[in-house]
């Protein structure tokens, strides 16, 4: 086996809203499982594919993909702040072999990521720091969005990379399934509100990122109390995709488009492209077979929480 993958969804409710106690236990108890099998696996690199909650990616230019060869952890809500170990050398040239398989990857030397990134981190591997690790950002949330074959693509392209390294490569996906909460939406925000989207809010005011955080905390406790104050969560979408990617359907995706998918199962449902791009990469490393399947809506986090580990087989 030369590649491992775990796909989870984040939450940054987790620890402000919670679930009850059983349900807690029972996610908490399925990434431990996920926790353990990523150690037995004993990674030597990982490759995290996550999205951005406008908070490191702004309307000033935003890429549908992103290698970061630097990356640093904010640390919103509860997650952790600090710098990824990105080796340089290893990302320079994952850059530019995916470039030459023509997917234009966009690279940053700084790149500003938040809980998106950093949970899966935490939860999977105990911190940001533990392993080498090539972070990739999707964009999930800012239109134009990337769709599913291009998404597919350019984890293709990532695999075929990672295969010639002779390396244990962790891959990792890191949100969705089927949610919607409060982001905000360019053509929709006012003119403070603009200017932040358009990249003033990369250093947001103490004071500023409290009341942002407040708006998410708040919606999901409405959430909890009326389901019809935010996107229903979609449970059968979310099982039949989770189905797709343990059968190696993924071509099966690029004919579901953006604007469909909002409809099907939310807007914040592209985050699952990080999913499709991690398995993806998993295929062009070899062929795969799944294990451990976790799915329960939850709507304390705005979230179809689902958990989805795969490996090599060749
Ligand atoms: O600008 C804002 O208010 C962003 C809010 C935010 O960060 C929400 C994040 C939600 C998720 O990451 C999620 O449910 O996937
Ligand atoms: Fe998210």
């Amino acid at each position: 086996m030369n590649a491992y993958l775990h796909c989870l969804s984040h939450t940054p409710l987790v620890g402000y809203v919670d679930p009850a106690q059983e349900v807690l236990d029972e996610v908490n108890g399925v990434i431990s499982e996920a926790r353990a099998r990523i150690a037995a696996f004993d990674p030597e690199l990982v490759v995290l594919f996550a999205p951005d909650h406008y908070n490191g990616f702004f309307y000033d230019v935003m890429p549908p993909f992103c290698l970061g060869i630097g990356a640093t952890s904010i640390g919103d809500f509860s997650s952790a702040a600090g710098v990824l170990p990105v080796p340089t050398a290893l990302a320079e040239a994952c850059a530019h072999s995916v470039m030459k398989s023509g997917i234009d990857l966009a690279v940053s030397y700084c790149m500003q990521v938040d809980h998106g990134f950093a949970q899966p981190l935490e939860l999977l591997l105990g911190g940001l720091d533990k392993l080498p690790v090539l972070p990739v950002f999707i964009n999930g949330v800012a239109t134009p969005l990337p769709g599913f074959q291009r998404t597919r693509m350019l984890g293709e392209a990532m695999g075929r990379f990672l295969s010639t390294l002779n390396k244990r490569v962790l891959i990792l996906g890191s949100g969705g399934l089927s949610h919607q909460p409060p982001v905000p939406e360019l053509a929709k925000v006012d003119a403070h509100m603009r200017d932040r989207l358009l990249g003033s809010g990369k250093q947001l005011p103490p004071d500023e990122r409290e009341l942002r955080q407040r708006r998410v905390i708040e919606a999901a406790e409405r959430f909890v109390e009326d389901q019809k104050t935010l996107h229903p969560l979609n449970p059968i979408w979310d099982n039949q995709f989770m189905t797709l990617l343990e059968q190696g359907r993924l071509t099966e995706l690029d004919a579901i488009s953006n604007e469909e998918l909002s409809a099907i199962a939310g807007k914040s449902t592209h985050e699952v492209k990080t999913w499709a791009a991690a398995f993806a990469t998993l295929a062009a490393m070899g062929r795969y077979r799944a294990e451990g399947r976790y799915y329960r809506p939850i709507p304390e986090w705005i979230a179809g929480f689902g958990s989805l580990s795969a490996m090599t087989t060749n």
